[in-house]
């Protein structure tokens, strides 16, 4: 505190002066710090336990009890013979499983400075373009410029007020679509899906490029692409390209060795994907440079963010459509299948919104008083979290988790599926039970409930819009329709890919109230 106040009094010149040797000692004095409390932390967490482990083979380790490709089950059964927290072998690669939420907590809040980085696998090394996306990039400057632009243009609260008209045509378009459908094939269940998944691709549009297609003419294919191949090339190939598997991921060593199979196959994604990413940004530098500016983030982008490449605009403008696109659908589906399936818990989310909106169509306004409704959303996130595994975080120097030694070069595994399973936390994990979300501790509008959306710095920065958009739908699905499943879905609960998308989509069958 002296010394700050005595600054104060010294000419500037002075202070100048004097500053560079004391900076430059500070430094080393500061420099020798940070190096003694790194030893340190190294020395008390090598005196920690090892991890358990669970037993595999010899040099392929526990890839051969991972086959079924839907690891967040195998962890969790796990757990449950070697604990909340393990180290498996991929190979020549140590995977370090959390499995409760305060083990996850402690990775992603407590721990986070030892393990803010990834180590890709190749295919998302190509399809990231080598972390040049928020939601995959390691937190540097990079990361916090562009989580910046995303928050300020797109997903912030301010953002997405500028966005609601785009979320209330979504809600609108979708209910009537069903209208049109019952009216058409009045005995005939539907898919919402294809329309849900369709009306969001347009939102993803609107919010990136500022405005929705029909179609797109792209010259590197010499071919004019339909709606939904953009929407296949854009988003489902993508998704489906992230879990492809390569070998190599697991052998380093034999990285050498070559797998042009697997190159091939993402490449074409990928370039497929760059080629129509240019394509839709070239019609929008069009409509920008002839005067006609729109509230998206490609006006913002080429406005304000002018210390990115050509290449990262591209691929931020791109991560917007994909992360709209895709884990919105799984929320909603799966909720609509669980109210569908659920006579009871439908007329009480009925109830609670006619109490409510009366004879009017639900609006974003309502959500507040709508605490039942905001149950069945958390609810759905904890049963079918969308997002089960988090993408692998790398680990860049020795640390500690749970009170184990983990050690540099692991990577961390945060099971969010077997979390929200937890039955130390969860009464009953198996069931759907949204009412677990009325006790009191839980404020309505709080988004954390669960793991859901992951934790500390690397929140999901898209969840006040995922939950806006699919308690809405839900809320209006339910105003304007009776919903049951169509016999024999109830069985239907496979899941598949990177996230936890309904293997065959939902078939139900849908009565218009009076
Ligand atoms: C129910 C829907 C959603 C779920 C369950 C979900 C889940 C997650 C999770 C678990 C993470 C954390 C990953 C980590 O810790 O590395 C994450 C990050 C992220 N999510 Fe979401 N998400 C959802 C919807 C969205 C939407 C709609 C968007 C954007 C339109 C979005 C954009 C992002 C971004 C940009 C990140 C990266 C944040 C960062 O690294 O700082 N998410 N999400």
């Amino acid at each position: 505190m002296d010394a700050i106040l005595n600054l104060q009094t010294v000419p500037l010149g002075t202070a100048i002066t004097i500053g560079g040797p004391a900076v430059a000692l500070g430094g080393i004095s500061l420099w020798f710090l940070k190096e003694y409390v790194n030893d340190q932390k190294k020395k008390s967490s090598n005196f920690l336990p090892p991890l358990p482990e669970v037993p595999g083979l010899p040099v392929i380790g526990n890839l051969l009890q991972l086959t079924e490709k839907k690891p967040h089950k195998t962890f969790t059964n796990w757990a449950e013979t070697y604990g909340p927290i393990y180290s498996i072998k991929a190979g020549a690669n140590t995977i370090v499983v959390l499995n409760t939420n305060e083990l996850a907590k402690e990775a992603m809040v407590t721990r986070y400075s030892a393990i803010s980085t990834r180590k890709l696998t190749n295919a998302l090394k190509i399809l990231t373009c080598d972390k040049s996306i928020v939601a995959i990039s390691d937190y540097d400057e990079f990361h916090k410029t562009v989580k910046r632009h995303v928050l300020t243009s797109v997903l912030g609260p301010n953002a997405q007020k500028r966005h609601r008209i785009h979320r209330d045509t979504l809600v609108e378009n979708v209910s009537k679509e069903l209208h049109d459908l019952v009216r058409k094939y009045p005995h005939e269940a539907v898919n919402l899906r294809k329309i849900f998944q369709s009306e969001l691709f347009g939102l993803a549009l609107k919010q990136a490029l500022g405005k929705d297609i029909e179609s797109i003419y792209v010259e590197e294919l010499d071919a004019t692409l339909p709606r939904e191949d953009v929407l296949k090339t854009l988003v489902l190939d993508i998704m489906e390209g992230a879990i492809d598997v390569d070998w190599r991921d697991f052998f380093p060593y034999l990285k050498w060795v070559p797998n042009k199979s697997f190159e091939n196959r993402i490449q074409r994604k990928h370039l497929r994907r760059e080629a129509v990413m240019k394509a839709l940004i070239m019609e929008q530098r069009k409509r920008i440079n002839s005067g006609e500016e729109l509230n998206s983030y490609i006006d913002y982008l080429l406005s304000e963010a002018n210390t990115l490449a050509e290449k990262e605009i591209l691929m931020l403008l791109w991560e917007a459509i994909i992360e709209s696109s895709d884990t919105t659908v799984v929320s909603t589906e799966w909720a609509m299948y669980e109210l569908a399936k659920d006579p009871k818990r439908q007329e009480q989310l009925f109830l609670e919104i006619q109490n409510v909106c009366g004879s009017n169509k639900i609006t974003e306004e309502k959500l507040c008083q709508l605490p039942y409704l905001c149950a069945v959303f958390h609810e759905t996130l904890r049963k079918h979290s969308p997002v089960p595994i988090v993408p692998l975080r790398y680990v860049h120097e020795d640390t500690q988790l749970g009170g184990y030694h983990v050690p540099k070069g692991a990577e961390i595994a945060i099971n969010i599926y077997g979390c929200n399973r937890d039955k130390r936390v969860w009464e009953s994990p198996e069931e759907w039970k949204p009412e677990r979300f009325l006790e009191r501790k839980y404020d309505p509008m709080e988004l954390q409930k669960t793991m859901a959306f992951g934790g500390g710095k690397r929140v999901c920065a898209g969840a006040l819009q995922a939950m806006t958009i699919t308690c809405t739908t839900i809320a209006r699905l339910i105003q304007e329709f009776e919903w049951s499943l169509k016999d024999g879905e109830q069985e239907n609960v496979a899941t598949m890919g990177l996230t936890t998308h309904k293997l065959h989509p939902m078939q139900a069958n849908i009565k218009p109230r009076k």
